[in-house]
């Protein structure tokens, strides 16, 4: 039976063969010289272990001598010194791999643009931050012994070519086989984890709800059962997916084994026929023996390999999809900004402009002028935050241009067009840390002193002591996030929304006309008409259009609070 669950796209086929093997590169070729170094070690540990084997073979059947002793000596100190150097380089190479890509991943979603990061969903974000990292994590910190591994196995293998060419041609057949069977058995496996990695997507949304959801699920009994059963089942799935997984694999890495002892066998039936004598014979066991742990290790290795190029597949999609849609900046400075801002001709859609859209922004001209307060009015879901995000640069208009100063802006200065803004979003982030100009400490207790928040956070070393706090305290703070950042242009979505009648008043009616005494340009997202004259220009929206622009004075007679 298939269940709901099986529909989950396969993440491995998101991204082609040729673009992983140049993602693989791109990240391998920093560390090439590490890569050359445990690369020679490890080979030449591996080899040396053979030739020490060698040498105790021969022990086995004649006198030994001191020179045999030294030479065995010998051959110890480097194979561990080689293993040594590859263990310690592997294990140095594996750790900076994922230090790589958690930075490249992070620096990536940070460049990309907001209308990309909203789209590919945090629930997503954080499975390949947390998730598809921690399996590629798994791999390095595994990869210096499958090396290692390697190496003694090649060293056996050279040193079965020395003592019988027919025998070693023997062994890679049987070996041949292995490889065919465990190949045949990864596709099936793969398919499985590959599954098991989607739903993990799904994982972390549930992990969301139940954290961001606590209130709402101790209120909705109902509603929490759903959430608990649904995630035993998604979990139980998981892991159903996984187990069949392993199972193929300790099906076939059996049969790997079993093949090591028809080999024993084989080379013991055959040897009259191939004129092998006692000493290769002896060699050959010796050798057989030796690197079935090195091979059991290899084989255990596949499904951590089969789960990481999953991984890979989908942290390179994401790398991918984040990088050709980075944002180029010409210069990080901001531009000047004299008179107004402004769009011509701006159209916006959420789903591409060639799909179906329930919604869609078009502004055939817009200016909001320096110095003024702007608001932008209009009933849920007319466009007013969507607007504002194009107004600041935040999501790319799909026809007409943002001005400054009457001058399209270009792609390659909207990076550094956005830091003319600060602003509080509707669903703002409170960040401890505050980036503003240094010396800022006064500026900021005495915006904690006019905002009664004094008595509740601290400001020091340039962070509030905490962010715990109700919820117009921390919109609050918000705010003075917002203006110590000095940027000319404030924007504030529904900010008073949050604020008792005191504040509320207070942001109106003084901190507003404050900003703008002091050469500040204010775009207020507001639903508070009872302030609505407090603006030099009211921005009317309905359904992604505007459908008046008022200007000052208008309002006088409509609102009882006067500015
Ligand atoms: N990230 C998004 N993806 C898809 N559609 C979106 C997204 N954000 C908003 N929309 C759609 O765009 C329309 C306008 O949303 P917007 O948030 O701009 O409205 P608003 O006027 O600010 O509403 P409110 O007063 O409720 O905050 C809505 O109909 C909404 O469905």
């Amino acid at each position: 039976m298939t269940s709901s669950f099986d529909q989950t796209p396969s993440s491995a086929s998101l991204i082609r063969s040729p673009q992983l093997v140049r993602e693989i590169l791109r990240l391998l070729q920093p560390f090439w010289k590490v890569i050359l170094l445990t690369t020679v070690a490890g080979s030449a540990g591996g080899m040396a272990m053979a030739w020490a084997l060698s040498v105790i073979n021969g022990a086995l059947v004649s006198a030994v001598s001191t020179q045999m002793l030294l030479g065995f000596a010998g051959l110890c100190a480097l194979s561990l010194g080689g293993q040594l150097v590859a263990g310690v380089g592997n294990s140095m190479l594996g750790q900076k791999i994922v230090a790589r890509l958690r930075q490249q991943i992070c620096s990536r979603i940070l460049r990309a643009p907001l209308s990309l990061v909203e789209q590919q969903k945090s629930d997503r974000l954080l499975a390949v931050l947390n998730g598809d990292i921690d399996k590629i994590a798994e791999l390095g910190n595994h990869f210096a012994g499958y090396t290692t591994a390697l190496a003694i196995v090649i060293g056996c293998l050279a040193y079965l070519l020395i003592l019988s060419p027919p025998m070693l041609g023997l062994a890679m057949a049987l070996g041949a086989i292995g490889w065919a069977l465990n190949h045949a058995a990864m596709g099936h496996w793969v398919v499985h984890f590959d599954r098991a990695r989607g739903l993990e997507d799904k994982l972390q949304k549930q992990y969301r709800s139940i954290i961001e959801g606590a209130k709402e699920l101790r209120l909705n009994d109902a509603r929490r059962r759903r959430i608990e059963y649904g995630g035993t089942d998604l979990t139980s799935h998981i892991a159903r997916l996984n187990s069949r997984a392993f199972a193929i694999f300790w099906v076939v890495d059996t049969a790997s084994i079993a093949l090591v002892f028809v080999f024993v066998a084989a080379a013991l039936a055959l040897r009259p026929y191939l004129g092998i004598d006692g000493e290769a014979i002896t060699g050959f066991v010796i050798v057989i023996l030796f690197a079935k742990g090195p091979l059991e290790e290899l084989a255990s290795a596949l499904p951590v390999f089969s789960q990481a190029k999953i991984a890979f597949g989908r942290v390179s999609t994401l790398a991918v999809t984040l990088d050709e849609a980075d944002e180029k900046e010409r210069s990080p400075n901001a531009p000047c900004f004299r008179q107004s801002l402004g769009l011509r001709n701006v159209r916006y859609a959420f789903a591409s402009p060639d799909q179906h859209s329930d919604f869609d922004l078009d502004i055939p001209d817009l200016e909001i002028k320096r110095g003024e307060i702007t608001f932008i009015v209009g009933g849920n879901g007319s466009g007013k935050t969507t607007l504002v995000k194009v107004l600041l640069g935040l999501y790319r208009p799909h026809a007409g241009a943002l001005l400054l100063d009457g001058q399209a802006v270009a792609p390659a200065d909207i990076r550094a067009y956005r830091n003319l803004f600060s602003g509080v979003f509707a669903d703002y982030h409170l960040f401890d840390e505050l980036v503003a100009s240094p010396g800022s400490e006064e500026r900021v207790n005495a915006w904690l002193h006019r905002f009664g928040l004094a008595n509740v956070v601290d400001f020091e070393r340039g962070a509030f002591s905490t962010t715990d706090l109700s919820t117009g305290q921390r919109k609050r703070l918000a705010f003075i996030h917002a203006v110590l950042e000095d940027r000319p242009i404030l924007m504030l979505d529904e900010w008073a929304a949050d604020q008792d009648p005191e504040y509320r008043a207070l942001f109106y009616t003084t901190l507003l006309p404050e900003l703008r005494s002091a050469g500040k340009t204010v775009i207020a997202i507001s639903h508070d008409d009872r302030y609505f004259n407090v603006a030099d220009r009211i921005i009317h929206l309905s359904r992604g259009r505007i459908v008046a622009i008022e200007p000052r004075g208008s309002q006088a007679g409509k609102h009882a609070e006067p500015a």
